[in-house]
This record gives structure tokens, sequence and C-alpha cells, in this order.
């Protein structure tokens, strides 16, 4: 099994190529999952459904959880005849050696709280993560899953000085396209478009990527409005969270598919959050981004002037309420 280093921030032109090479002999990839809670388990799950993985493994804090979550797996796998080998383990130890590695290990946030209320307890989740896993891990690459997601991916970067990204928009994406094929009875096939900026309070929806039937929304929209649109993507999931507790089947089946793209090299282009260095800090922006073996060229570059422009105001924001945060973690921390 030939493994290949990695090299990243390949800076080419105006275009950013992360250059990652993982396991390429028959998909032989062992993917890790940290923190195996709702998302963590139905992300888990929907990975080795697809086949995606040669080896899985599961850590968590919770004493037993991995190891159950393991025998409930593996009775899955019987009735498929999969032969995915599935480790749970309570020891950040045994997570050796992986190609893919996913954190999910975080508190979620509760009705009527924002992501960005979770910064603190998480970043600290993070950054001892970020100091254990890279050890043992060489060249793996790290996707973000907990919350907020893009901030997490930065302070786990920022510890780690490991290539992280994260999931970013991705969930928006599909959740405005499937709004917009609902609303004006379309199949969500026939819509396209991405969401970019932060997951959370700064995203924003693409306008000039928006198209039903390779028509501009604007032509096509029959009362339908961009701000409906931009409410229901802001304000869906904490009304999901609300009602079932947490939002798992649309994010675990959006994010199996950053994997899957990864995996199979299929090139997707998808809303994932990747590091670039604003005002000295490493902080993490989703916009459309060409997904396989290698991450990147990103659209950016290509984005009409409307879409810059709001995006552009997105990052600002971000990074002054990134920087807030992380002035104060260090602080907390006193590093
Ligand atoms: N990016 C997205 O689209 C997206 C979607 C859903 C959930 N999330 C986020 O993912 C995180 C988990 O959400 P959830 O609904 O699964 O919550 P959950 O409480 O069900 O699961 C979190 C798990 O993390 C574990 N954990 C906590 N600290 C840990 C540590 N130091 N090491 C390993 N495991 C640890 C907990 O024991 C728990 O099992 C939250 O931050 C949530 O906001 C993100
Ligand atoms: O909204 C949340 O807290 C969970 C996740 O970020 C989501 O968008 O589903």
């Amino acid at each position: 099994m030939e493994y290949k280093s990695r090299t990243i921030m390949n800076i080419e032109k105006s275009l950013i190529y992360f250059r990652m090479h993982i396991y390429t002999c028959d998909n032989m990839v062992k993917i890790a999952f940290i923190g195996v809670g709702k998302i963590g388990q139905t992300i888990a799950y929907s990975v080795i459904f697809d086949g995606l993985a040669s080896e899985v493994i599961l850590y968590d804090i919770i004493p037993e959880l991995p190891e159950k979550f393991e025998h409930e797996l593996r009775h899955a796998m019987a009735t498929r005849g999969l032969s995915t080998e599935v480790i749970g383990t309570n020891s950040l130890d045994d997570v050796a050696n992986a190609d893919i590695i996913l954190i999910m290990a975080g508190k979620p946030r509760k009705p009527g709280m924002s992501r960005r209320d979770l910064f603190v307890d998480n970043a600290k989740i993070q950054i001892d993560l970020a100091k254990q896993l890279p050890p043992k891990n060489p060249g793996a690459l790290y996707i973000m899953v907990a919350n907020p997601v893009d901030m997490m991916a930065s302070i786990f970067m920022r510890f780690s000085k490991q290539f992280t990204i994260s999931t970013g928009d991705t969930v928006e994406t599909m959740r405005m396209r499937s709004y917009i094929s609902k609303k004006l009875k379309v199949p969500v096939t026939k819509v396209t478009g991405y969401v970019a900026g932060e997951h959370g309070e700064d995203a924003v929806v693409l306008w000039s990527t928006v198209k039903v039937n390779g028509k501009p929304f604007e032509e096509i929209a029959k009362g339908l409005t961009k701000e409906e649109v931009e409410n229901y993507v802001k304000s869906i999931p904490g009304e999901i969270i609300r009602v079932m507790g947490g939002t798992t089947w649309g994010p675990a089946t959006i994010i199996k598919d950053i994997v899957r793209s990864v995996v199979l090299n299929e090139g997707r282009v998808m809303s994932i959050a990747t590091p670039r260095t604003y005002q000295g800090e490493i902080i993490h922006i989703s916009v459309p981004t060409v997904v396989g073996a290698e991450i990147g060229p990103s659209l950016e570059g290509v984005l009409p002037e409307s879409d810059r422009e709001r995006l552009n105001k997105s990052v600002e924001d971000f990074y002054k309420v990134y920087k807030e945060n992380l002035d104060h973690l260090l602080q907390v921390i006193k590093q």
C-alpha cells in the first residue's frame, strides 16, 4: 500500500490548491470519527454503508459508547455482508494512521442559542485534540464538524498546524436548493447554486450561481423572494433542533458526501470552508471548491462583483467575531 505525503497551501497564480493524497489502492482508506454522538454516529453509518472506508475508528469520551456503537455497526454490516473493520475505543491512542479524521467532539447548541455561543467550550476540546491527534496520524485530512464549525476548524488548525477543512456551507447549500425545489415544484436536481461565507449568521447565498432549469433565479422566482430563501436557510436548523433535539440526517448525508468526493476523487464542487490567512490569522470561509484527492481550486476568483462584495463583508464580520472570541480564549487558557 503506497502512502504519499501531502503538501498544502500550494498557491498557483490566484488559485489555491491544497494537495493531499490518501491511500489510493482500492479505496484502502482509514477514517476516524472523534465524537460519536448524534451526528457522529449518523456520519459513520453513512460512510460505512457507502463503502468509503476499509477501516473505521470510533472514539468518544463516554465510557463504552464507541464499543457498543461498534457492535451496532457490525450487526448492521452483517446483513449486507460488508467487511469494513470497525473499532470502537475510549482511548485516543487507538486513533492512529488515519487518512481522514472527522471531528464531531463538542457540545451542540440548545434551542435559542447561536452556534457561536459554543465557541469557548468547544474550542478547549479542539485544542486538546490538536495536541494529541497529529503525532499518530501523519498526513491525515482533518474535517471539522463541531460548531461553530468554521471557527473550530481555525482553532484546530492554529494549534495543530495540520491542514483542516470545515464542512462549512455544504449544508446550507443543500437546504437552499431543497427549499427552492419544494417552493417552485421542480426536481432538486434542476436547482444549482451555492451558499458561502460562514456556517451560520454570516452565511451568504451566492445568487449569481443560483439557477433553476438553467435560468437565473430572478427569472423564475414566481413570488418566491430571496429574503424568504435566506430566512429559511438560516432558521430551519434551529427549528429542527427545537423539535427533534438536533440535526442529523441532512448534515450527516451531506458531510458523508464530502468524504465520498475525497475518497473517490469525484471532484464535486462543494461549499466547504478552507483555510485562508486574513489579517494574520488563519480563518475558514466557505466558497464553492473542487473536492477530490486534491482540495481546490475554489470558484471565488470567478464570482461576479455583486456576490464578492457580500462575501467580503461576511468575511470581515466573521473575522471580527472570531478574533474577539480567540483573544478571549487565549486569555482564558493563558497561551
Ligand atoms: N457542521 C454541521 O453541519 C453540524 C451538524 C450537526 C451537528 N454539528 C455539531 O457537531 C457537534 C456534535 O453534535 P451532536 O448533535 O452529535 O452532539 P452530541 O452531544 O450528540 O455528541 C457529541 C459527542 O461528542 C463527545 N465528546 C465531547 N467531548 C469530547 C472529546 N473531548 N473527545 C471525544 N468526544 C467528545 C460527547 O461525548 C458526545 O458523544 C456539535 O458541536 C454540533 O453543533 C455540526
Ligand atoms: O444548527 C446547528 O446547531 C447544527 C448544524 O450546524 C446545522 O446547521 O445543522
